[in-house]
Order: structure tokens, then C-alpha cells, then sequence
């Protein structure tokens, strides 16, 4: 069978950088998927859209109730408030005085990245006219609503569906966009079957409230399309000077149905990785991506496991992975007492949420290392971020300061998959702001030596920082912005103080003998 070839001019909102195809996937039973036609690069731009065709403002997080997901703009009652907020935490220095509302965070990131002017009043009235009065209407019935209960649809999922039908109604959507939200492949197999109750209310809810004049089952088709095709929003979260909060470095802003960045299929190790800028979309390279390759993003997030993302994708995707990580990579001890025992510690790491005792996991390390695995192998790096997080807990930032050093400089580069490169800005924040801690706190498990090697390593990392953002999400984002304001902030002016590459290898490589590491190639520094 000759297999059609979708062409980007067929798609006038993706700005791509290299020509991409849309045609059948190399994963046998995938059905379609995208493919580069020229070399990409790591970490470059792949396409952007700069408002998919379907933006719901995740109303479940408190900073984003007041933003208009119809322009993607605040009002500026919140932001009054949220700049107040701001000014009475104006982050004072330091990991030891990190504000404890995580939920500031997500204000700072939301409000730098979201337009901060004020919505035009035409454009509450038109969304309240075309679809708002009805997705409110509808909402706040289903809040009192306590018929089946266990197949309630998440408020985000509802909202943009109904959205999708109010647009469609109002003849907002252009035939050819209406096209491609009924041509999205729908969820099948088990993932059917455990969405099928879901669908069902939906459905039920839809035609009582009357939210639309399409078919039942054209409904339950978009249903069905939206849940096998939706992004989450996720835009990197901006951090205090030196501090971070805990968690992935991102937040999620909301969600999108975008039909032309759905056609990316699934792998656990992917070579692409999406992120957004407010509401404007990215695709971005993990690693080089040579011409002909199909693209992949990783529906489940990066996960070590073999058993939990086998797993996760069944319960979440309703399909069998086969992707080459699968079949052909490394798996954790599946049988024998090291399974025994890896059993053991994942029962502790659910039951205690301080982690499992510090001890037990160096010894399963140990054995690991001794039945031939490496340290990049499940569980070994999760049980060195185990002991990294109980050493915190315990107060101890120096040891704290040790066990990341290996994690970032030698752990991350054999782990597989590999992090993408956000996590690995993440760690190199974590990495700034532990240097940061160290050189404050008196200790005597740090020798003077060592503590004055350390602001230069700070200011050079720091300034890497810098690149690393700008080469990771690009250089005119709110967060490589961000960033740099920060370095100046702590740093100065002076751009080319912490250039010195030479001799902050020399100094790294100390403080890397101290902390027990040896050997780390110089490229990984
Ligand atoms: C977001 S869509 C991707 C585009 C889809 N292939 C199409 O033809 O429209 C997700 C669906 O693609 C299929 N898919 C994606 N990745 C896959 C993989 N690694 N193995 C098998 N099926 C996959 C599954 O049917 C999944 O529910």
C-alpha cells in the first residue's frame, strides 16, 4: 500500500527549522508518525507553534484561576495581588531561608511567562459569549454533581473538550483545523476499555447540559481523540537566586490538543522533548537526530525502570511498548534475591517517605556493582538520590553537597535513559545552590582549602548555567532571561570573571577529589 506523505505547508501555524513528513511510523502498529528530512542537532529548536490549537489554563493551580485562556493574558486584579506577594517574599539569599509556599514559585514563573497586561474587556466578552458561560455553567453543576463519582473527567479535560464543541458551533474553527481534531487517532485496546466509563458521563453530561449539536458519537470520538492526543503544558518553573524547590523544575500551566504535535509517537528513551514558553509550543532535540529518523517524545516522562514503564504506558496509553530501550535495553534484576531485595527497598521507599535507611541502599548498591551491573543501571541512581535527599533530611548539607557532586558529574552521564537536558539544568542548579550552602555553613568535614575553591566554581557554573538554559530552551525565553538577570544579580557586570576554564577545571577537580571522585573525564566537568 502506498503510504501518504503529509508535508509541513499543509500547516501553516508550525514553524519548523529542518522540512518534517507526517507519514507511517517505523513502529509496526503505531499508525502514523513524524520524521526530520535533514539532520538536527542536540538541543535544537525542531518546530514551534506559537498557540496550538487548543490551550485550557489549568485552573487546578491556584496562581492560574485568573488568567484568560482565550488570550493567555492576566487580569490585573491577581496580578496586583501576585505582585504584592512577590515583594513581601523578595527571596532573601540562601537555601536555608527558602520560602516554604512552593506555590510562589508558579506564581513568578506563570506571571513572567504569561502576557501580563490586562485581557482586552472585548475578549472576556467574546469568550463568555462563544463558549465560557456554558464550560462555567456546565462545570459548576458537575461540582455538585455525585452521580458516578469514579468516572468523574478531570475539570481540565472537560473544559477543553466542551471548548472544543462551543468553538466548533460557533463556527470558530476552520474546516481544515476541524479535519485534523477528527482524524486524531483514538484511544483503543485496554486504554478503551478503562476510559470507556469516563466517556460515557462525559457524554451523559454533554447532552443534558445541551453544550452541543454534534452526534453522541462524534462526542465520544473527540473524547476518546482528546485523551489519547493531550499534552500537559509544562513551563520550567523560575527558581530564587540559589535556591530551588523540590520536584521536577517545571510547572504545569495547562493543557493542549495540538493535532499536528500529536503525530510524535512514544519512546522511553526519546530522541525530542517538548516544553512551552507561555502558550507558545516547542520541540525540541535530545541528542542528534539523523535524517530519516522517526521523532519521539516520551508520553510517561524519563523512567528507569523496565517493570514500571512496561506498566505505566498499559495503564496510561493502553499500549505494549516496543521501543528499542524495551526490547533491547538494560532491565533491573528481575529474578534471584537482587530482585528479592530491590522489591524490599521499593515496599520501604512507599511505606516511608523519608526514604529507605541510608545503609541498606549502599549495600544493594554494592552488590549491584558486584553482579556486574553499572552505576547507571535501575535502581542504582534513584537509591543515590535516595540517600541524597535522607542526607538533607538529617542535616547534613556537606555529605549532601558529596553524593550530588556524584550524581551530577559522573551518575547522569552513564544513567539510562539519559536525563533530558532540562534535568540536567536542574541538577546544576541543585549542584550552584548545595556550593552555595557549603560555603556559609561551618563544618569541620570541610577543610578551608576547599571552601575557598569554591565561589569561583560557584560563579562558573553559575555562568554555564546561563548557556546551558539559553542552548536548552532558547536564548529570548522568559527562563534563559530569568537566568541571566540572576547571574548578574550575584555576579556583577563583569561577564568575563568566571571565564577562566583552566582554572576552574583545576579547582573542580579538587573539590571532585575531596568528595571521593576520581577520574571524571574533563569533558564531563
Ligand atoms: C499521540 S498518538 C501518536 C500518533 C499516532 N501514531 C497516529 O497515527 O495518529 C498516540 C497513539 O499512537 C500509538 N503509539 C504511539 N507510540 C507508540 C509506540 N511506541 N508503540 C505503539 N503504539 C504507539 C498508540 O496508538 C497511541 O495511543
Amino acid at each position: 500500500m502506498s503510504q501518504a506523505v503529509q508535508h509541513l505547508d499543509s500547516f501553516a501555524r508550525v514553524k519548523a527549522t529542518v522540512p518534517l513528513e507526517i507519514r507511517q511510523s517505523s513502529i509496526p502498529v503505531a499508525g502514523r508518525g513524524m520524521f526530520a528530512t535533514e539532520l538536527i542537532s542536540a538541543q535544537n529548536l525542531i518546530f514551534s507553534i506559537a498557540k496550538p490549537l487548543l490551550c485550557i489554563v489549568d485552573d487546578g493551580a491556584e496562581a492560574l484561576r485568573n488568567i484568560c485562556d482565550n488570550c493567555f493574558a492576566t487580569r490585573k486584579g491577581i496580578y496586583q495581588t501576585i505582585r504584592e506577594r512577590r515583594l513581601t517574599y523578595d527571596f532573601p539569599d540562601g537555601i536555608l531561608n527558602k520560602p516554604s509556599n512552593l506555590k510562589s514559585w508558579t506564581f513568578l514563573s506563570i506571571l513572567r511567562i504569561i502576557n501580563s497586561s490586562d485581557p482586552p474587556e472585548a475578549c472576556r466578552i467574546e469568550a463568555w459569549e462563544h463558549h465560557h458561560r456554558v464550560e462555567c455553567t456546565v462545570l459548576s453543576q458537575m461540582h455538585h454533581d455525585l452521580r458516578g463519582v469514579e468516572n468523574k473527567v478531570p475539570a481540565r479535560s472537560m473544559r477543553a473538550l466542551i471548548r472544543l464543541m462551543c468553538l466548533y458551533d460557533a463556527g470558530m474553527i476552520p474546516a481544515a483545523e476541524w479535519e485534523e481534531f477528527m482524524s486524531l487517532k483514538v484511544t483503543s485496546g485496554i486504554g478503551r476499555e478503562k476510559l470507556a466509563g469516563h466517556v460515557e458521563y462525559l457524554a451523559e453530561i454533554v447532552d443534558y447540559y445541551k453544550v452541543t449539536k454534534l452526534e453522541k458519537s462524534v462526542v465520544k470520538q473527540l473524547a476518546y481523540a482528546h485523551f489519547n492526543n493531550n499534552l500537559v503544558m509544562d513551563q520550567p518553573l523560575l527558581r530564587n537566586s540559589f535556591s530551588y524547590p523540590s520536584g521536577n523544575g517545571c510547572v504545569t500551566s495547562g493543557v493542549c490538543l495540538e493535532p499536528f504535535a500529536s503525530m510524535i509517537n512514544h519512546s522511553c528513551q526519546p530522541n525530542s522533548w517538548w516544553t512551552f514558553n507561555g502558550s507558545e509550543f516547542q520541540l525540541r532535540a535530545v541528542r542528534d537526530i539523523p535524517t530519516g529518523e522517526e521523532l519521539s517524545i516520551s508520553y510517561i516522562g524519563i523512567t528507569a525502570s523496565y517493570r514500571s514503564r512496561q506498566e505505566n504506558i498499559i495503564k496510561d496509553w493502553g499500549f505494549e511498548c516496543s521501543c528499542l530501550l524495551c526490547k533491547e535495553g538494560p532491565q533491573e534484576p528481575m529474578e534471584g534475591p537482587l530482585h528479592e531485595n530491590l522489591l524490599e527497598i521499593q515496599k520501604l521507599e512507599r511505606s516511608t517517605p523519608v526514604g529507605s535507611p541510608l545503609q541498606m541502599n549502599q549495600d544493594f548498591i554494592d552488590e549491584m556493582l558486584l553482579s556486574g551491573y553499572h552505576l547507571g543501571n535501575y535502581p542504582i541512581p534513584y537509591l543515590y538520590r535516595q540517600i541524597y535527599t535522607a542526607t538533607l533530611r538529617k542535616g547534613d548539607n556537606i555529605e549532601g553537597l558529596k553524593v550530588y557532586l556524584k550524581i551530577y558529574f559522573e551518575i547522569e552521564h552513564v544513567v539510562i535513559p539519559p536525563p533530558f537536558p532540562d534535568d540536567r539544568i536542574n541538577s546544576l542548579k541543585k549542584v550552584i545552590s548545595l556550593i552555595r550552602t557549603a560555603e556559609l555553613v561551618e563544618s569541620l568535614l570541610i577543610t578551608e582549602e576547599i571552601k575557598s575553591l569554591l565561589p569561583y566554581i560557584r560563579g562558573f557554573l553559575s555562568k554555564k548555567l546561563c548557556r546551558e538554559t539559553e542552548k536548552c530552551f532558547g536564548p529570548d525565553t522568559e527562563i534563559a532571561k530569568f537566568e541571566r538577570e540572576q547571574h548578574q544579580k550575584m555576579f556583577g557586570q563583569s561577564t568575563n570573571a568566571y571565564d577562566d576554564r583552566e582554572r576552574y577545571v583545576n579547582d573542580i577537580n579538587k573539590v571532585l577529589g575531596w568528595a571521593g571522585l576520581t577520574n571524571i573525564p574533563e569533558m564531563n566537568l
